[in-house]
């Protein structure tokens, strides 16, 4: 599907909106829309053929001042700075919003992994560490899985990294395996997360996550586990989708079965329980819950207008473009923004760092408590502040996250 807004314009124009609704000066706006610091290298790789590529590698800090920078690391063919900043400006109010003391910030390289063997994307992954070795660290900017990366990748940032100064430290990045300072609970928070701020949004108008069908586009490492958590709650799962499309079932789809199908490798279209759903129908699907959890812009004004689902609950960053929130909000579907709503995966790799800086480990229980505290805490400031301000949930978090990073400047004296 084409991009028609990108994601950059999505997120500049919801700052615009928290600006308006906080009154803050045009000065303060322009700090608050422009990146601290980004880095711009190459990457230069061998393939295993012997063939000399290159491809280009971004980190965007967008903003450090409630803490080091904090954000995922993308591996997609169309990668450039302008998404990567918009992917960092999305963590900054993220991470204001569930109160963790990070700035935001996000890397990707544009290359399509699917396409790169292991050993190639070591090399890929070892060499984009050493280019931005500057300005990351366990105080500077830790770094995460994000879209075509995983906790292989982040073993290797951390190891390079590691074996750059001289010793271990986990602390550079989370999301990574469970021996090599890694947190229980971590590959599934954010599925997790999405789940937990579905329950609360559901709650808010009196229903319960098992009365409802959900579907689910993007069957990564959020759009599975939010599958997983949902159909533990209890709600029928009747769709889901890859980027080849999917598989729908309208008895609910059988999610363990769909799971053990998708860990051989096969895509999700080829699961024998459900019939075949493209991407472009699952948003009309009759549902009650919708989850994006793939790419940006997918919602854009036609596919808002096409969704029969009365809560979108954005487990991907971006997903839903300005001119699609006015539509579904006009239809008066509730949008729980993905700054609240895929907010469970920083939670915890906080809980990851916090761990690693001690070296002492929580259990399984421990996080999975203090999880579900701060996303119901988080998700309760932001649905008092829309009702008492009449806000949109999104224009609502926007402005908790907004005027939080806003204060961090004033108490600092970096105010315009
Ligand atoms: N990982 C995390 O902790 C967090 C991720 N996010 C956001 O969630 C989203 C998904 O990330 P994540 O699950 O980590 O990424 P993954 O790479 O693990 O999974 C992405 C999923 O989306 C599918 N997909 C990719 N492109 C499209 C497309 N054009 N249309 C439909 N489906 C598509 C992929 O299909 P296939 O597998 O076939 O390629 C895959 O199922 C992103 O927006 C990311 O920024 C937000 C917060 C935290
Ligand atoms: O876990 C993290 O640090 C950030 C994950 C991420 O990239 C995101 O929330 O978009």
């Amino acid at each position: 599907m084409a991009r028609v807004t990108s994601p950059l314009t999505t997120a500049l124009a919801q700052l615009s909106s928290a600006v308006e609704i906080l009154g803050y000066s045009p000065g303060l706006h322009e700090i608050l829309a422009t990146p601290r610091r980004e880095m711009h290298v190459a990457v230069p790789l061998r393939r295993d053929s012997g063939e000399i590529v290159l491809h280009r590698g971004y980190r965007v800090q967008h903003n450090i001042s409630r803490g080091p920078g904090k954000g995922g690391l993308r591996y997609a063919a169309g990668v450039d700075i302008d998404e990567v900043r918009a992917l960092a400006m999305w963590m900054t109010w993220k991470c204001a919003v569930v109160d963790v003391p990070y700035g935001g910030a996000k890397g990707g390289v544009a290359i399509d992994p699917r396409e790169y063997s292991s050993a190639e994307l070591e090399r890929v992954t070892r060499r984009y560490t050493s280019e931005i070795m500057p300005i990351i660290g366990p105080e500077r900017d830790i770094m995460a899985p994000d879209i075509g990366t995983d906790e292989q990748t982040m073993a290797w940032v951390m190891d390079t990294y590691s074996v750059n100064q001289g010793y271990t430290i986990p602390g550079v990045t989370t999301g990574k395996p469970l021996p090599v300072g890694g947190s229980l609970g971590r590959a599934t928070a954010t599925g997790r997360g999405v789940v937990h701020a579905a329950a609360a949004a559901l709650a808010d108008d009196g229903v319960d996550l098992s009365e409802v069908r959900a579907a689910v586009q993007g069957f990564g490492k959020v759009g599975s586990h939010a599958a997983h958590w949902l159909h533990e709650a209890g709600t029928r799962v009747v769709a889901v989708t890859d980027v080849d499309g999917g598989t729908r079932n309208d008895d609910g789809l059988d999610v363990a079965a769909l799971l053990a199908h998708v860990a051989t490798g096969a895509p999700v279209s080829t699961f024998e329980g459900g019939s075949a759903v493209s991407n472009d129908e699952i948003f009309g699907l009759d549902v009650d819950l919708l989850i994006p959890a793939a790419v940006e812009g997918v919602l854009d004004a036609d596919t808002a207008s096409s969704v029969k689902a009365r809560w979108v609950v954005e487990g991907a960053n971006g997903p839903t473009t300005p001119e699609g929130d006015r539509v579904l909000a006009d239809r008066g579907i509730v949008v729980v923004p993905d700054i609240l709503a895929n907010a469970g995966g920083v939670v915890v790799s906080y809980f990851e760092w916090v761990q690693a800086n001690q070296a002492y480990w929580w259990t399984a229980e421990e996080i999975a408590d203090r999880l579900a505290q701060r996303m119901h805490a988080a998700y309760a400031s932001v649905s008092e502040t829309a009702r008492d301000q009449s806000l949109s949930l999104r224009d609502a978090a926007l402005a908790i996250g907004v005027r939080r990073v806003a204060e961090a400047h004033q108490i600092r004296g970096l105010y315009p």
